[in-house]
């Protein structure tokens, strides 16, 4: 059994509700040529860039995730609503809502990594400067698929990939918008890896590039199968790309190539987190100084 995903690719401009009703027309085209699965880009409602997040700003829910999920309602689709800067309790997050068929928010998730870069003359972003990270995973099961959700940067950290396939995760969505520098380089080979590292689908969903914003996307949605191999792609405009996720498929690439049943994780297990030395400070969420792989363990 396969479910049907569509991946959409669209332009985000700056009028908010304007980018909200052509985000609810083109999951209707999705829905109409047969999608059972709609996904969104990262940050859909609102440009892309510190300076919005709170002008752009609403809780959940809200005006945006309302309007989703009447549209998921009405077409009868699972809808990935990419993500939108969320207010709640004084905060500010990186928030993707998921809608099921009966139009229900059935899972959210708020961005776990902030995209904190700096490279020098070619680009730098502090999304802590005005965000606040989320500490939950989350997943949701439609048709025959169990999905996980990680938006953008979150594509970096294996862990969290790992951790989905654990889970039970057949196919990983990753709304993202990458950028000019990282890119050409990284979006495609992000998503190759966590897919063969994992042995499940991946997809990554970024806005059509728009040349006079002042974050330029990169583009190029695409969704990747258990094997590594590119399933659909494209270049910057705007578009809708279709795939057919098939979860015997990873049974399959997990027979043939057996990566479960050989780990060595007795070799490989990680030290349990160090206390603080000093009573008055404990670990913030992000500071991993604690964690560490012991590399002079050995098992004879
Ligand atoms: N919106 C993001 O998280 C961008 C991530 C990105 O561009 C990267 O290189 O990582």
């Amino acid at each position: 059994m396969a479910l049907r995903l569509a991946l959409v690719q669209m332009s985000v401009g700056i009028n908010k509700m304007d980018n909200i009703a052509h985000a609810c027309k083109l999951i209707r085209e999705a829905a109409n040529k047969g999608a059972q699965l709609v996904a969104l880009p990262e940050c859909f409602n609102s440009p892309y860039g510190t300076k919005y997040f709170k002008e752009y700003s609403e809780p959940i829910p809200g005006p945006t995730t309302m309007s989703l999920a009447q549209v998921a309602k009405d077409c009868k689709v699972y809808v990935v609503g990419g993500s939108i800067p969320e207010s709640d309790d004084g905060h500010l997050y990186n928030t993707c809502s998921v809608f099921a068929p009966n139009g229900e928010i059935i899972a959210k998730y708020r961005k776990m990594h902030l995209f904190d870069i700096d490279v020098p003359g070619k680009i730098r972003f502090q999304e802590s400067e005005v965000l606040k990270a989320g500490n939950r995973f989350a997943t949701f099961n439609a048709g025959p698929c169990t999905i996980g959700i990680g938006i953008c940067y979150d594509i970096r950290f294996a862990e969290l990939a790992q951790i989905y396939a654990q889970k039970g995760c057949h196919l990983l969505l990753y709304p993202g918008a990458f950028n000019m520098t990282t890119g050409p380089l990284h979006w495609e080979l992000l998503q190759r890896a966590r897919a063969l590292d994992n042995q499940l689908y991946v997809a990554a969903i970024s806005p059509a590039r728009d040349e006079n914003a002042s974050y330029i996307a990169w583009g190029h949605t695409t969704a990747v199968g258990p094997w590594g191999d590119v399933l659909v792609t494209t270049d910057h405009e705007e578009t809708i790309l279709y795939t057919d996720i098939e979860t015997e498929k990873l049974k399959q690439v997990r027979e043939n190539i057996p990566l479960n049943n050989q780990r060595r994780l007795n070799v490989y297990t990680r030290t349990k987190p160090v206390q603080s030395q000093n009573p008055t400070t404990s670990l913030k969420n992000n500071d991993m100084s604690g964690y560490q792989i012991d590399v002079n363990q050995h098992v004879d």
